[in-house]
């Protein structure tokens, strides 16, 4: 895939469903009672790996296009699969699925491709198994393969290392089947999905501060879901809008949850002319309308408790910090290095190759904006996040960007180019 210097971007787009919520309306619909109808959902390669581990265990689950319907079994509904279950490229299914299986009355073992069996699942294996979970890393190296035997849990209180909302989640999901109350303390507040969605579907999750706590549920309800845009994927035209001169991009229905926004706070804060439209809010998910303007944008710092509401957004931060005037510095983002890939790395390698002024730091990179840049030939290394973000960058280069690896775009955004390409005049 190849892209060039872009003229103005104008139009209107609709954002796919939001990926954290998508997995999340399948694994709870499974095991609720009756029937769950999702609107808007991400029919994007990890939704569809949580929905091919849930159908193994015997639910019905139904897609027509981007409508599904999970006929849930109950808490205590899951079949023994017959296999291997796989999560594919799915951190989040990996995660949150073992918090579930950990408390089973059957044995499953859990893979995925190459990227997965690298992760870090180590962060799950060791707080589920202080709920009393046996779970395993096969090859003994803290990544998947992973062997769970399903075990009756109790709650605990963990407090974690990492803002994390795939370790949250998964001990929450755990706890709904422990024995007594299990509550997860963490350094920032991570994204809240699991917990608002549990609410949703009649379970009792409460929050104080960066501490979650849920008590046994009984059984979980079926519901109708409205998926939001997904605002990682807003991202994308949000940045295109801002770094291509005389941009105007109305982005419709993006999932505004303040767990999420950071992106938000960031592209004000370089100078960006953003505004929110339409305000609602769908399934206890805040919503907007976003209209973006190119705008004359300049560095900043991005440390702290803003790191994980926008920690997928970071990549093309880091490249929209290459049009900013002066500085940018990105601190406190290690976990960009056990992402799909290591986006530090990536990041940097990438537009060090366009001709970017950037360096890599321990915990992540400092950019020196205001350089033009030229294209150059891109390895997304297969990470979505990273193909997306240099197609983008592509239309504010000289010369042409070849991306390799384009495909991989169908991990969270199966219609990404068309719609990119929906926006030139
Ligand atoms: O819970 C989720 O849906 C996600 C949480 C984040 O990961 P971490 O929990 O590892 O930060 C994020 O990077 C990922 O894309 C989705
Ligand atoms: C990190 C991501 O997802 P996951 O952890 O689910 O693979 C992502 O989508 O950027």
């Amino acid at each position: 895939m190849k892209f060039t210097k872009a003229s103005p971007l104008k139009g209107e787009i609709t954002i796919p469903g939001d990926k954290s919520v998508s997995h999340r309306s399948v694994m709870l619909g499974s095991i609720a009672k009756g029937t769950t109808e999702i609107s808007h959902f991400l029919p994007g390669a990890d939704c569809l790996s949580t929905i091919s581990c849930f159908r193994k265990m015997g639910i019905s689950i139904e897609i027509n296009g981007d409508s599904v319907i999970v006929k849930g079994n109950g808490l205590h509904g899951l079949k023994k699969p017959a296999g291997i279950l796989d999560c594919g490229n799915s951190g989040t299914t990996t995660r949150l699925i073992s918090g579930i299986l950990a408390a089973q009355d059957f044995d499953v073992t859990l893979t995925g491709d190459d990227s997965i069996k690298k992760r870090p699942m180590k962060r799950i294996i060791e707080p589920l198994s202080l709920m009393g979970a046996d779970i395993k890393s096969i090859s003994d190296n803290g990544c998947a393969p992973l062997a769970i035997s399903g075990k009756p849990l109790h709650g605990i209180h963990y407090t974690s290392k990492v803002a994390s909302a795939q370790i949250k989640s998964s001990i929450l999901l755990a706890g709904l089947y422990a024995e007594g109350e299990t509550k997860v303390t963490e350094p920032y507040r991570s994204r809240n999905h699991s917990e608002i969605m549990l609410n949703y579907f009649g379970a009792d999750v409460k929050t104080e501060g960066t501490t979650a706590c849920i008590t046994p549920a009984k059984e979980l309800y079926g519901n109708k879901i409205a998926v939001p845009g997904d605002i990682s994927s807003a991202a994308f035209f949000l940045a295109a809008g801002l770094m291509v001169p005389g941009s105007e991009i109305l982005i419709k229905n993006a999932g505004i949850n303040p767990t999420r926004d950071g992106i938000l706070s960031v592209c004000r804060d370089m100078g960006g002319n953003i505004t929110l439209l339409n305000e609602n809010t769908d399934s206890g998910e805040p919503t907007a309308d976003i209209l973006v303007k190119s705008s004359s944008l300049h560095g900043i710092t991005i440390e702290g408790a803003i790191i994980p509401r926008l920690i997928d957004e970071l990549p093309m931060i880091a490249a929209m910090a290459c049009f900013a005037e002066g500085e940018t510095i990105i601190k406190d983002a290690g976990e960009l290095k056990v992402k799909e890939s290591n986006r530090i790395e990536v990041m940097v390698r990438n537009l060090s190759a366009m001709g970017a002024d950037v360096e890599e730091t321990e915990y992540g990179m400092i950019i020196r904006g205001g350089k033009p840049l030229h294209g150059a030939v891109i390895d997304s290394r297969l990470d979505h996040r990273i193909a997306m973000t240099f197609a983008v960058t592509g239309l504010c280069a000289e010369g042409e960007t070849e991306i390799l690896g384009a495909e991989c775009v169908n991990i969270s955004y199966p219609g990404f180019y068309h719609d990119l390409q929906s926006l030139f005049q």
